[in-house]
């Protein structure tokens, strides 16, 4: 699913965001990823979905070499991944539900089965009631949650999700780790940052992935 090797992100100012990076994710693995401020956990998401590149070393996603030139080919592994973002890149002047929608746009399906499997995305998050609500009406944490719903729509190979549950309460904030942790069943990795250690021992499953300083240490917690 995931494969790094040596994996290093240098930014054009110097700054050394990610150092001698080794990963190996299986389908249907669970990874949390840890660690402070600043300590490259978005870094190593935006090279997951191929937003950033390495500097140096290999990395390969769902079979695609994360490297420059290759645009086209990136943009179509992106669409076997359900990416949520900090800024959750919400459409405004849209409801949730065609949000959502949004989210499955590209696959082959009837617009009448893309309404239906919108409306189960949105139930799994809790939001079914707040569907027709124009996204710039909702909360931070329910505007989170349609984009978790607009990530999981299209059934995606791969969930990569930055910080997906720091603005929830934490009853919103479990449902989610759980509804994460329940797409194994459907061979999904799911790959999310969090603040949130307190939740993951909760759920005893999976691997965590701490960072600091751009070094990763690894603990698998099952
Ligand atoms: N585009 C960029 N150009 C230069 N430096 C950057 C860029 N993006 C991030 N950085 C730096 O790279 C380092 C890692 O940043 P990153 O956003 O990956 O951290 P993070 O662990 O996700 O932090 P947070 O928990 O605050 O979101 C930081 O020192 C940050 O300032």
């Amino acid at each position: 699913m995931i494969e790094a090797e040596g994996v290093c992100l240098n930014y054009p100012d110097g700054t050394m965001a990610l150092r001698n990076v080794d990963l190996h994710i299986e389908p249907g693995e669970m990874i949390y990823i840890t660690g402070p401020s600043g300590s490259g956990k978005t870094s190593l998401l935006k090279l997951f979905i191929g937003i950033e590149f390495p500097t140096d070393g290999k990395l390969t996603v769902l079979g695609q070499p994360i490297i420059r030139g290759q645009a086209s080919k990136i943009r179509q592994m992106r669409r076997s991944i359900g990416p949520v973002f900090q800024d959750f890149r919400l459409v405004n002047g849209r409801t949730a539900i065609e949000n959502v929608m949004l989210g499955a746009r590209f696959l082959d399906m009837s617009n009448k089965k893309l309404k239906e499997n919108a409306v189960i995305a949105l139930k799994k998050v809790g939001l079914e009631k707040k569907m027709f609500s124009m996204v710039e009406h909702l909360s931070w944490g329910q505007c989170q949650r349609v984009a978790i719903a607009r990530a999981i729509v299209r059934k995606p190979r791969l969930i990569i999700a930055d910080e997906p549950t720091g603005n929830l309460d934490k009853d919103n904030a479990i449902n989610i780790m759980e509804l994460f942790a329940s797409l194994k069943e459907e061979n999904t990795t799911v790959v999310i940052t969090t603040h949130a250690t307190h939740l993951i021992n909760n759920l005893r499953e999976g691997r965590l992935i701490h960072i600091e300083s751009g070094i990763i240490h690894q603990e698998r917690l099952d």
